[in-house]
């Protein structure tokens, strides 16, 4: 309990980004653009990014990037998917690099993925999901290339799977769940369109996520994870409802999920790490303005002065 242990989570960052050869390295290969944008971006919350080799970083990035297609894999030699993506153009934006890409291949590959109803497929095999939603209108927000999709439609199908309970659902008649929920309303943000959002059901139905332990759960009667301490408390600063949560129970939850010895924080007390609940809880507390961390962007799930740097700069 007590603070956030840093400098033990940046060893433990940098120690995970060492271990090519252990049991989650292998079990995450397929996604290791996710695992590098999460590590990446947890250092930068914690003021230590400097601490990585960054050409390194982008070299092994660029070797994902499929030309023949224009999207990112999750790993060399794997197929380009909106999920790897959205991570690579974050990295690159997080490292001030976007001056790599080529910047129309990729926001090409992105729209050629949107589809008559508005939606978007994850890849070329079709899986449609308001997750990739998100990841489209995400990255093209960053890429400055808004104008390469049919914006109206991509809204009206978002619109589409909102669900009578203020939520989202991954699809038109899908259930709430907290992910999906994050994805619609940060990509209703990023679009100007949170008017559409019923602020105070959604609100209510988030800040039900609250659980005793002061963790946050993902859908009614589940456990407390601390990666909900992302999906929910985005969407209610997004909905400017976070006051509807108690904040100080919450700070809590997380750090009593901290592993004080070795760093890293797991998804509910006494679990093992990961890089994936490590990141989901720093950007937690980084919402909450946890003092020391560089404070997040709720949509774009970047550093703010990152964010700032890719809107107000002259590029
Ligand atoms: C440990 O068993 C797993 C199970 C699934 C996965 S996964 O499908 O690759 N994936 C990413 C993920 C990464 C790590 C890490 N390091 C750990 C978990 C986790 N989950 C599972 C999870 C998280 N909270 C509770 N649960 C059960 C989410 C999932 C889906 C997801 C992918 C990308 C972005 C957001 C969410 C990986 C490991
Ligand atoms: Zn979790």
């Amino acid at each position: 309990m007590g603070e956030l242990k840093v400098d033990k989570h940046v060893q433990y960052i940098l120690s995970v980004e060492k271990k090519k050869d252990s049991f989650e390295a292998l079990v995450m290969e397929h996604l290791r653009m996710n695992g590098a944008y999460w590590g990446l971006t947890t250092l930068d919350l914690l003021q230590n990014v400097a601490s990585v080799d960054q050409e390194e970083v982008i070299s092994w990035l660029m070797s994902c990037w499929d030309r023949e297609s224009g999207g990112f894999a999750g790993a060399i030699g794997l197929d380009p998917h909106l999920l790897y993506t959205l991570s690579a153009v974050q990295i690159l934006a997080l490292l001030n690099r976007l001056d790599v890409l080529d910047i129309e291949m990729i926001s090409e590959y992105v729209a050629g993925l949107q589809n008559e109803d508005g939606s978007f497929s994850g890849d070329m095999w079709g899986e449609i999901d308001t997750r990739f939603s998100y990841c489209a209108i995400c990255c093209l927000s960053i890429l400055r290339r808004m104008d390469k999709i049919n914006l109206g439609k991509a809204v009206n199908y978002i619109l589409s799977c909102k669900n009578l309970d203020g939520g989202f659902g991954a699809t038109p008649g899908g259930e709430s769940h907290a992910g999906q929920i994050f994805c619609c309303v940060g990509a209703l943000s990023i679009t100007g369109s949170l008017h559409h959002v019923d602020r105070d059901l959604l609100g209510w139905w988030l800040c039900e996520r609250q659980c005793t332990d002061g963790g946050l759960n993902g859908r009614p009667e589940k456990l407390a994870d601390v990666c909900y301490s992302w999906w929910v408390l985005s969407s209610l600063i997004m909905i400017d409802r976070v006051h509807w949560i108690d904040k100080s129970k919450l700070t809590e939850y997380i750090l009593n999920c901290q592993d004080s010895e070795n760093g890293g924080i797991s998804d509910r007390p006494d679990n093992a790490v990961d890089v994936f609940h490590t990141y989901f809880g720093v950007a937690g507390l980084s919402l909450m303005e946890y003092p020391g961390l560089k404070p997040i962007d709720p949509a774009y799930a970047l550093p703010i002065d990152v964010v700032n740097r890719i809107f107000f700069s002259k590029f």
